[in-house]
This record gives C-alpha cells, structure tokens and sequence, in this order.
C-alpha cells in the first residue's frame, strides 16, 4: 500500500489506459482529437538531459532556476490568452500562428515540468497516476457531479 492508501483503489492506471478501458473519453476525442502516443515523459526527460548535457548547461539548471524558468514560460502562455475576453475550445478565433505559438510555450512549459522532476528526483509518470487517483478519491462522481465545488466545502 502506498502514502495514499491506495492498495485496492486504482480508477487511474497506465494498464488501464493502455488498454483503452476509460469508459469517458471527453467531447474532443468524439471529436477524433487524441494526443500523439510519443514522445512518453521519459522520452523527454532523455533528450532535453542530452540536450542539456552537449551545452554544458546542467551548472545553470538548479532546481530553482528550472522552476523561475517555468514560471516564466507560463507566463508566456498566459500573454498570449490576455485580453481576448473568453476563448473558445480548439482556439478556433486564433490565427494559425497564434495556435502554433501556444503549443510552443505549452511544449516550453512540459520541457521544464520534466527537468523540474528530474531535478528533484520524482518519478513524474507515477506521481501523476497517484495524483489522478487521489483526485478520484476526494471527488467521488456521485457526490460531486455537476457541482464544482472544493471538496473540502461539502457537508460530512
Ligand atoms: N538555459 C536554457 C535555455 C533554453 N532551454 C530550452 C528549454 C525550453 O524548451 C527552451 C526555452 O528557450 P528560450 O529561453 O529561448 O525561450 P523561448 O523559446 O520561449 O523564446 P522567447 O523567450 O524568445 O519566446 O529552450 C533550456 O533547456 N535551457
């Protein structure tokens, strides 16, 4: 059994996934979006140490400095939804060039999340697989469906 004692609760796993078995796939892969199957998060973490490694950057790549850097391309990201008013799904009111740019600092964004893990040493692919887990475990359907609140605001 894990910190989270999770022994015989896994709604989220990467069998589970693998084998297509979530019932609720979401509105966008009806609409036949899916996200590519590469490159994995250990696929990245590999190639951005190389990438690291060739430069003889790994002295400036501090936990800190890793995370300032991340922060800094969100808010990047966060330039590029500013005063627009609500944006719709699929951004289909961005310009070709716009969209191509959010993916960019998106992608600017994960590259650091991974160096941040590697840094620190956590295993991101199982921290996330227990972090969906508890999130399913502090949200049961039942009780929250439809209501967004924290869960921490409903009646014991
Ligand atoms: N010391 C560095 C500098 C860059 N990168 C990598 C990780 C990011 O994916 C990307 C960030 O590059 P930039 O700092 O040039 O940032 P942008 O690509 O966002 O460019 P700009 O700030 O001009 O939009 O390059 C890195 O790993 N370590």
């Amino acid at each position: 059994m894990n910190e989270l004692g999770m022994e015989h609760y896994m709604e989220f796993s990467p069998q589970k996934m693998a084998e297509g078995s979530n019932e609720a796939d979401g509105e966008s892969k009806k609409q036949g979006f899916t996200f590519s199957a590469t490159p994995t998060l250990e696929d990245i973490r590999e190639s951005m140490c190389r990438f690291r490694d060739e430069r003889n950057w790994g002295q400036y790549h501090t936990p800190r400095n890793v995370l300032l850097a991340l922060v800094g391309e969100v808010g990047e990201l966060a330039e590029l939804f500013q005063w627009r008013g609500e944006v719709k799904e699929g951004l289909v009111d961005f310009s070709a060039r716009d969209k191509e740019r959010v993916g960019e600092e998106m992608s600017d964004i994960l590259i650091y999340l991974v160096m941040l893990a590697d840094r620190c040493r956590i295993d991101l692919p199982k921290a996330i697989t227990e972090k969906m887990n508890l999130n399913a475990l502090k949200y049961p359907r039942d009780k929250v469906k439809g209501d967004s609140r924290k869960y921490n605001e409903y009646p014991s």
